[in-house]
């Protein structure tokens, strides 16, 4: 069977049912729908004997389909993301203690959008340790939940707010690596998630914050019980020992408990982290809610937006 060609700017491909069902899944779509729409749109393409289309006459058609079958909201978040992701690079921020789920989460939501850079902050971590000496900043060479024991000031005030300063400190450093690397993807005009720990909202420049095309979300387990579990659960997929981070859960409980306060205080959505599904999910409205308030802001209307990605 003779393959559609698809006729983008400056290339051609074969038409492909995986990758027209992962946008619309990406658009809130289930996969079984996405794929049954997507071999629909293929089977009306062969009927018209097309042998090559171009990518925006087959938005176009994808766009009008959904609507012509009651997927309303589908539709526009289609459209919403063929904009935002081809023509204004989004950053998109997953915070939380350690053990909440952020790396799980930020893939989840690279793969359904379609986001191929996907960074942590403790990679950043690993490399600002090569630039910045121990002497120098001793709380980077600790973890999260350990910075607090290398503090000068290790016998001021309460050891809750001494946890949270070493935290603190911890954290800065690899902001500034975390902020280079948001600077850049904006640069290049690349689409990025960046999840980890060391997201603190009050600790970003105001900058990062107030940018619209970057959008924050923080991530927690309110169970404590749970919230164990997923440490058990990770040390059977990776290297890292269930023992180290059960050791310092109170820590670890005491950072979740800061950076979801932190998260409030600043506006940030904080999601309960119970199922991954629901989880991808609310996150997927929170970035669609944005990027609807971003083009209220811009000024553009649903038609121009159809003229502008057709
Ligand atoms: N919603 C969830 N339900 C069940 N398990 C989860 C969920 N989110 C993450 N996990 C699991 O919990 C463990 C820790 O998740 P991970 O993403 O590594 O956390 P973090 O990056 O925040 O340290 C992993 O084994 C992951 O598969
Ligand atoms: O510093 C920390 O809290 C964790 C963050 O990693 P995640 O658990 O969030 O992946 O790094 P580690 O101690 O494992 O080197």
């Amino acid at each position: 069977m003779e393959d559609i060609i698809v006729k983008g700017k400056n290339y051609k491909m074969p038409f492909s049912k995986g990758i027209l069902a992962r946008s619309l899944t990406a658009a809130g779509l289930k996969p079984s729908i996405a794929y049954k729409i997507s071999w629909d749109i293929y089977e009306n393409l062969k009927k018209e004997n097309i042998k090559e289309i171009e990518k925006s006459e087959l938005r176009r058609r994808v766009y009008y389909y959904l609507i012509s079958h009651n997927y309303d909201e589908i539709a526009e978040r289609y459209l919403l993301w063929r904009v935002f992701l081809e023509k204004k690079p989004l950053t998109i921020l997953i915070g939380g203690a350690s053990g909440v789920g952020t790396s799980t989460i930020a893939f989840e939501i690279a793969s359904r959008l379609g986001i191929s850079s996907v960074i942590g902050t403790d990679s950043i971590r690993e490399v600002m340790r090569k630039i910045i000496s121990k002497d120098l900043v001793p709380t980077l060479y600790e973890s999260s939940y350990t910075a607090w024991k290398v503090l000068r000031d290790f016998n001021e005030g309460d050891t809750k707010k001494l946890y949270i300063r070493g935290f603190e400190r911890h954290a800065e450093s690899v902001l500034v690596g975390v902020e280079g690397v948001i600077d850049r993807a904006m640069v290049e005009g690349l689409n990025l998630i960046i999840e980890g720990v060391h997201l603190v909202p009050s600790l970003l420049k105001p900058k990062y914050l107030d940018n619209p095309y970057i959008i924050f979300i923080m991530l927690t387990v309110e169970d404590e019980d749970m919230h164990k579990m997923r440490f058990y659960a990770r040390s059977k997929i990776s290297e890292r020992p269930k023992e180290r981070y059960l050791k310092h859960f109170k820590i670890i409980r005491l950072i979740n408990d800061y950076l979801v306060d932190n998260a409030k205080k600043m506006g940030i959505p904080v999601i309960n982290n119970v199922s991954i599904s629901k989880t991808v999910e609310s996150c997927l409205n929170i970035i669609t809610d944005r990027l609807r308030e971003v083009i209220k802001f811009e000024g553009l209307n649903e038609d121009e937006l159809i003229d502008e990605v057709f």
